[in-house]
């Protein structure tokens, strides 16, 4: 008889055997039996657990932080429903189309069915209480236990699929130890799913593959299977095959090649019955289904042996028969090849969550293959102008030099000795650190306020600590903490590294920050703890905007701080104010991107605005170099007299051209929103003896810094900048050089940061005016990287309309290795891909065959006529607006594509003029 491991339980954790086990060849059994002991106990439990210290390192061995990703639809969601029903954590199972799902919870998600923010959840599998006491590991005897034996904590991630949302997966994936990437079994390795692949594997995340629905017509196993090699460029390690009752009837279950045994789920019930069978029944009952389980379980022992030198002496110790392998062994190796990643081999697992199958082995996949949070790749930092890994960094590995980024190379007699002390005090700095955290999300509770979710990745966040927020430069108290599950919270004093937790009353922190806590009563950390920074990724330019009207002026204020907060949620959103019109910029990655936040804002926010059209964020750029525009600013400014004056150049901005030479008149150099802004300022006599963060001149009033006077300067270019002099879109690709002439410029105590502003703001807008009526202003548009799947049979359909009705560029089909997913991240290429492993030999793939492959009624389609194929293609923005349903209706609805922003691009005057026309007009 053989018990799957997920049967097994710990001692102290009962099975109810007299209801499970029915007769000897058809072993079923309740895996939740201590589960549904309801949401409080669980509750209990983890309060203990973060207030009890000693259990912590235990407890994190027994902590999976987790994320699910995948292509829109996959069955995300669905899955996670039933994650949580089995794990006890609910007592019924959620349905995404009837809207009660528990991570689905924001009224827009439920409206439309889709997943727009990423929810936390934390359960435990198998059910039970995460004791510090460490059970035997795997490894430690002849015949180990497996970890799924054990409950374990898992904080779980349900990221949005839909591209719009890309920001958020990127950001979720930064905080996952590892991932569950779930696949459609109808449409198999979609675009979306490439592209959020890749991201993982940007940050080296070990994944299990989930090849879902495949109760489905038109399911295909196999194809999905040889998608995983050819799109994923990956190993796929097959682990269980898909069971069709008969062969080609309904799908009833699955059979496992790790464990040798069929699963099987009765249709109909909630899943929580297995019937096992073990490889004798199965011969006798489902003989086909037999013989491909013997082939999966070759094919397995096979791949896992080209990899773990491990799994070849235990092949030996048992005559070199595949099928005496025992499945402790098989899960020790498959981990060993997830963890170390230059193996490429990923896990796949079966099942159709909707119809209650198979979701109870990949939660104990998830147990026994992902690793915990000491076993998941170095987090990346940078501090101090260095990057490493976090470990690194609180082990002395990683050297910052404090200070070197601020100063000049240094010079004197002993410049070694003094690299010496740098590193000496930066050490010291590192060692006061006592925690240190990732704010992944920010999100306005309507009954809990402004929470604030980290991720801590060393040492503890513990309540009423002083957080000096790295991004922002400024300390906030952590006055409450919580642990979350989905939308209900518990309070606990710390959140130990490695877990995922709740900050109540952080008044600024935004998603994407960085927090630290040190030792010392100081008002912030010593350098160079001010610059460490966890993972930081660029935010993409947004592409649409729309503008915003409060119903009065008395909604105004209010409206404006709704905003700010829908922006420390989603800094993939952008504000402006326009100048000249007073109207307020909403602007964002897509259509949906901005009607949700529409909705976030109105219903609720319940700010009381109107939104208009949503619109296509072109841009503005300089054709030619204006002459230097002096303006001097002249003015009283809320009963304060402000007197100051600055001289601007606006040209174009070529970024593969050298910037002009920095001397020490340069104050500031920037480039932001792709534009440059320069500051100089000769004869500013700057006093360099006091701190560099407090450099002042005796021609600048008594209080004001360089920091506060090359800011103003800024802020008044950018605000400029924001409305072009000719068609009023954002400039772009233009360079401002702001010069201030001391003696001509700045009038004492009257130079006032804002009085700075308003002139740099004047001259700029008036070079720009200059150039505009020189050589002009060309409007640009953004043109978007798109990659297209189609089959064969729709490949030439597709071309000829991409590169002849919508003026697309393509760029290259079937690339080898698919574009990195990075356009959202500032991380360059994946370290896998720079290690340059050898291509995939997708030959030796083993994929069992599909009884639904062909379609049977009709002509036959010939194979290849079917064979996924790539298109990378550079297209216009606005030429792709709609451009899912024409690909559905020229691809016979087999097509999908992913897109991002390639960059902004100089329109021909034919294009510009039609695109007017059509904005005048409307759309
Ligand atoms: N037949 C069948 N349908 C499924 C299965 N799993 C999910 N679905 C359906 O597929 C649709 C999408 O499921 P979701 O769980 O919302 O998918 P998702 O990946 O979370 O989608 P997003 O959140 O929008 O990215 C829903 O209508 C589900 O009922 C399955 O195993 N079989």
């Amino acid at each position: 008889m053989v018990v799957a491991p997920l049967l097994r339980f710990p001692s102290g954790v009962r099975c109810m055997s007299s209801n499970l086990y029915k007769t000897p060849s058809n072993i079923t059994c309740k895996t939740t039996c201590s589960s549904l002991k309801g949401l409080r106990s669980n509750y209990r439990q983890l309060q203990r657990f973060s207030t009890t210290s000693a259990c912590h390192d235990e407890a994190l061995d027994r902590t999976r932080n987790i994320g699910i990703i995948a292509h829109i639809d996959a069955g995300k969601t669905t899955t996670t429903e039933r994650m949580l029903f089995y794990s006890g954590f609910t007592r019924r199972i959620g349905d995404v189309d009837e809207g009660s799902t528990v991570t689905d919870f924001l009224p827009a998600e439920r409206a439309r069915g889709i997943t727009i923010q990423s929810a936390a959840i934390t359960f435990h599998w198998p059910p039970g209480e995460v004791t510090g006491v460490t059970g035997p590991q795997a490894g430690a005897q002849n015949e180990p236990t497996p970890r799924s034996a054990y409950p374990h904590t898992i904080n779980l991630i349900d990221t949005p699929g839909h591209a719009d949302f890309t920001f958020e997966v990127m950001r979720s994936l930064r905080i996952l130890d590892g991932a569950v990437c779930i696949l459609d079994g109808v449409a198999g390795v979609e675009a979306q799913t490439e592209k959020v692949w890749n991201q993982a594997s940007t940050y080296r995340i070990p994944r299990v593959i989930y090849v879902n629905k495949l109760d489905r017509d038109g399911a295909a196993f196999g194809r999905t299977v040889r998608e995983v090699s050819t799109r994923l460029c990956v190993y796929p390690a097959v682990c269980q095959i898909p069971w069709f009752d008969g062969g080609n009837g309904p799908f009833i279950g699955v059979a496992d090649s790790i464990r040798l045994q069929g699963l099987r789920w009765k249709e109909g019930e909630d899943g929580r019955t297995v019937k096992v069978a073990d490889l004798k029944q199965l011969e006798a009952e489902e003989p086909a289904l037999a013989a491909e389980l013997r082939r999966a379980r070759i094919a397995l022992i096979e791949l896992l042996s080209e990899h773990d030198e491990d799994i070849v002496e235990k092949f030996f110790e048992c005559e070199e028969d595949h099928l005496a392998v025992s499945s402790a062994d098989i899960i020790e190796s498959l981990r060993r090849c997830v963890l170390d990643q230059t193996s490429r081999i990923v896990p796949l697992f079966a099942g159709a969550s909707f119809r209650n199958m198979g979701v109870q082995p990949l939660l104990d996949s998830i147990v026994n293959l992902l690793p915990s949070p000491p076993e998941a790749p170095d987090p990346e930092v940078s501090i101090g102008g260095v990057k490493g890994g976090l470990r690194d960094l609180l082990s002395g590995d990683l050297i910052v030099e404090q200070g070197e980024k601020a100063s000049a190379p240094s010079k004197g007699k002993h410049p070694k000795k003094k690299n010496l002390a740098l590193q000496t005090s930066s050490k010291d700095a590192i060692g006061k650190l006592q925690s240190c955290a990732l704010a992944f999300k920010v999100v306005n509770d309507a009954k809990r306020g402004v929470l604030v979710y980290v991720r801590v990745y060393s040492g503890s966040l513990d309540r009423n600590s002083l957080l000096f927020n790295t991004n922002l430069q400024l300390s906030e108290r952590a006055p409450r903490l919580l642990k979350m599950y989905a939308n209900d919270a518990v309070e606990v004093d710390s959140i130990p590294a490695g877990h995922i937790g709740v900050v109540v009353g952080l008044k600024q922190t935004r998603t994407g920050d960085t927090l630290v806590s040190y030792a010392g009563n100081k008002a912030t950390p010593p350098e160079p703890l001010t610059s460490l920074q966890l993972r930081p990724i660029a935010v993409p330019p947004p592409v649409f905007f729309t503008s915003v009207e409060p119903h009065s002026l008395s909604e105004e204020k209010r409206m404006k701080e709704s905003l700010a907060l829908l922006l420390r949620e989603d800094p993939s959103l952008h504000v402006n104010i326009d100048e000249e019109s007073g109207q307020t910029l909403l602007s964002g990655m897509g259509e949906l991107h901005l009607e949700i936040a529409r909705d976030r804002l109105i219903n609720d926010l319940k700010a009381k605005a109107t939104m208009g059209r949503i619109e296509i964020g072109y841009r503005e750029s300089a054709l030619g170099t204006s002459s230097p525009i002096t303006k001097i600013f002249d003015k009283e400014i809320a009963g304060r007299k402000g007197k100051a004056g600055c001289t601007a150049v606006a040209e174009p901005l070529d970024e593969d051209l050298e910037s002009p030479e920095v001397d020490q008149d340069t104050l500031l150099v920037e480039t932001n929103d792709g534009n440059q802004i320069i500051v100089r300022a000769p004869g500013l006599q700057v006093d360099r003896s006091s701190r560099s963060e407090e450099e002042t001149s005796p021609f600048l009033a008594p209080g004001m810094d360089l920091v506060a006077f090359r800011t103003a300067l800024q802020n008044g270019a950018v605000a400029a900048l924001a409305r072009g002099p000719q068609f009023t879109f954002p400039m772009h690709d233009t360079r401002v050089t702001l010069t201030i002439d001391p003696a001509a410029d700045l009038f004492g105590n009257e130079t006032t940061t804002s009085a700075l502003s308003s002139a740099a703001r004047q001259a700029t807008a008036a070079a720009l005016q200059d150039v505009q009526f020189g050589a002009g202003t060309v409007m640009m548009e953004p043109v978007m990287n798109v990659i297209i799947s189609v089959d064969e049979a729709s490949l030439g359909s597709v071309v000829h309309d991409i590169s002849s009705s919508r003026g697309g560029h393509i760029i290259s089909l079937d690339e080898e290795v698919p574009l990195s997913g990075t356009d959202v991240s500032s991380t360059s290429a994946s370290a896998l891909e720079e290690e340059a492993l050898p291509p995939i030999d997708h030959s030796r793939v083993y994929a069992p065959p599909d009884p639904f492959e062909t379609p049977s009624v009709g002509v036959e389609i010939p194979v290849a006529a079917t064979r996924p194929r790539t298109i990378i293609a550079k297209v216009p923005l606005k030429e792709m607006v709609g451009y899912l349903k024409h690909l559905r209706s020229l691809t016979a609805g087999r097509g999908t594509f992913v897109m991002s922003v390639d960059r902004f691009e100089k329109m021909s005057g034919q294009r510009q003029k039609a695109v007017l026309a059509e904005l005048r007009g409307g759309f």
